[in-house]
């Protein structure tokens, strides 16, 4: 078995976020990809609940044939959120399953402040994805859709409904949440 992992706040997820988990499990031979909420962030972002973060991966999920899954590891683990220690602990309860992790190429630049980069390269293979406005050496693939949780987060805020950047199966679950300030009265 092959998976690739994409952590992320998913804060909320967006089609960007499909496009890569769609993009990778089309052309890089993995059999899944499994979105990887953050439970705790390790830079302290501050985020809406773990588990309606959670709810709205499933419904991005929910958009493909089934091998795109959700994974509750970083809740399970309830560390300090560095991806090394995650992945330790996937590579040791699955043994038989062979990691990528998929990165996103604006990530590049918080790499030094990362844990232990080299010993996550030792236990997975990396794939570092080309999101537009982000170029960089040795990305994979075609840039990938401009969109940011930032950018609906900002959408949200001003009263527009981000319908081309959410699926409308992750809005909902938004709303009934009521998160990013959904359902309260704009002041
Ligand atoms: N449009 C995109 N194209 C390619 N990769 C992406 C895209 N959006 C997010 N990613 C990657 O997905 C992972 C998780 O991203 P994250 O959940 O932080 O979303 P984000 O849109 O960057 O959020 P925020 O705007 O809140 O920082 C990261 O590796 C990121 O680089
Ligand atoms: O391992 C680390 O040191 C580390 C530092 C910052 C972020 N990460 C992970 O990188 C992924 C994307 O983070 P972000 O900030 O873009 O949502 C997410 O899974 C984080 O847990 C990991």
């Amino acid at each position: 078995m092959k998976v690739a992992l994409l952590g992320g706040s998913f804060n909320p997820p967006h089609v960007g976020h499909l496009m890569a988990a769609s993009y990778v499990h089309a052309t890089q031979g993995v059999d899944a990809v499994w979105l990887m909420p953050t439970f705790h962030h390790p830079f302290g972002k501050q985020l809406e609940p773990f588990d309606a973060r959670v709810r709205m991966c499933e419904a991005l999920c929910r958009e493909t044939s089934g091998w795109l899954q959700t994974s509750r590891v970083e809740r399970e683990l309830a560390g300090g959120g560095r991806t090394v220690d995650t992945l330790a602990y996937l590579v040791e309860r699955y043994p038989d399953t062979r990691f990528s992790l998929i990165i996103g190429s604006d990530i590049l630049r918080d790499l030094p402040n990362w844990k232990d980069f080299d010993r996550i390269q030792r236990m997975a293979r990396v794939l570092v994805l080309y999101r537009a406005g982000y170029p960089a050496p040795d990305t994979v693939g075609p840039p990938l859709a401009e969109v940011s949780s930032t950018q609906v987060r900002d959408q949200l805020a001003r009263g527009l409904e981000p319908s081309e950047l959410v699926p409308s199966a992750v809005l909902a679950v938004a709303r009934e949440e009521g998160l990013f300030g959904l359902g309260r009265p704009r002041g």
